[in-house]
């Protein structure tokens, strides 16, 4: 075995070992079940192949590969710049690691906005291209159209409600939803549109939690929320934020449940020491010549060493 199959290879020992011990594959139609049996459902965004395979193998039910990309993966300040073949490139990643879970891909801004035919085209696209097993779209009732064109091409659809980071110039900013009896009515005629439609769940984002419950229970598609309060049928958070990758102030939404950048930092930080030290490599992390080979280019430097003198 060479030095540069190592990794393929052990990249293919470890998905045996996934395919004998993995539990079953969750479903779209499972997430309704899970909705009437009042299981939560858990989903969270992921955006390469590593974190992906650690949020599979933790039984998350659906991993989104998120606009948010843009902000924390890309350094953006906004979701507005990603594009469909960076969307595309990144769910391909996430799509190679999971296993159980349902990939999600999140339509960016302007993939759809032009029009249904286009939004269509682009969605199958992240079915084709890169294996998603359903899209996310932001809007209500102006994307009606567009989630019965997509449900009539057999794409799945997860719709996207409330503070809807794709109309930030609209919004003015990442501001809560939903604050006025107008703006909790306009919600609520939104969500059941959606359902109407045909779509799959809807996420609720950035809106008082009294105003999920009420769309939660009007629904019969699940409602998965971030910032949305408890009462949704599953919860959604950014993984740079659960774990302190992100790189800014977090929302009043975020719990950070671990903190990886302290762990980075600290295993960074050792490696610039030991190498600075030359404590690193080790006699252990290097490779060696065969007796003969090293007695022959010993031999070579002390001629060498002989004619320079
Ligand atoms: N890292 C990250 N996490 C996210 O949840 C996320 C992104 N990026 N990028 C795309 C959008 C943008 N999101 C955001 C960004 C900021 C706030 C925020 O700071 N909100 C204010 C609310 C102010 C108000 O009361 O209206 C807050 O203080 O929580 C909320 C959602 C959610 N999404
Ligand atoms: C936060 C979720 C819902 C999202 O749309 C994203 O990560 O882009
Ligand atoms: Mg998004």
């Amino acid at each position: 075995m060479s030095v540069t199959n190592f990794r393929s290879t052990d990249a293919n020992a470890s998905t045996d070992e996934r395919a004998s011990s993995s539990a079953t594959k969750v479903t779209l139609p499972h997430l309704q079940t899970k909705k009437h049996q009042r299981q939560p459902i858990t989903a969270l965004t992921a955006y390469d192949y590593a974190t992906a395979r650690l949020v599979d193998e933790s039984g998350i039910d659906m991993v989104l590969v998120g606009d948010s990309l843009a902000m924390v993966v890309m350094g953006l300040d906004s979701t507005l710049a990603v594009t469909v073949d960076e969307m595309l490139h990144h769910t391909r990643a996430v799509r190679r690691a999971v296993r159980r879970a349902i990939v999600v891909a999140d339509m960016p801004f302007g993939s759809y906005h032009s029009s249904v035919a286009e939004g269509v085209g682009n969605a199958i696209r992240f079915i084709k291209e890169a294996g998603a097993e359903a899209v996310k779209i932001e809007g209500g009732r102006n994307r009606l159209e567009l989630v019965e064109r997509l449900v009539d091409a057999e794409v799945p659809v997860i719709g996207h409600l409330g503070l809807t980071p794709q109309s930030l110039h609209r919004m003015g900013g990442y501001s809560v939803q939903g604050k006025s009896m107008r703006a909790i009515d306009e919600l609520m005629r939104d969500a059941t549109s959606l359902e109407h439609a045909g779509a799959t769940a809807v996420v609720l984002e950035g809106m008082p939690r009294e105003v999920a419950k009420h769309i939660t229970a009007d629904l019969s598609i699940p409602t998965i929320g971030i910032g949305a309060g408890p009462d949704c049928d599953g919860q959604i958070l950014v993984f740079h934020d659960l774990v302190n990758l992100s790189f800014s102030k977090p929302a009043k939404f975020v719990r950070q449940f671990g903190d990886a950048a302290a762990l980075f930092r600290s295993a960074i930080g050792s490696y610039r020491e030991e190498v600075l030290q030359r404590s690193f490599p080790a006699e252990a992390e290097s490779y060696h010549l065969g007796k003969e080979e090293r007695a022959t280019l010993e031999e070579r430097a002390a001629a060498k060493f002989a004619i320079a003198r």
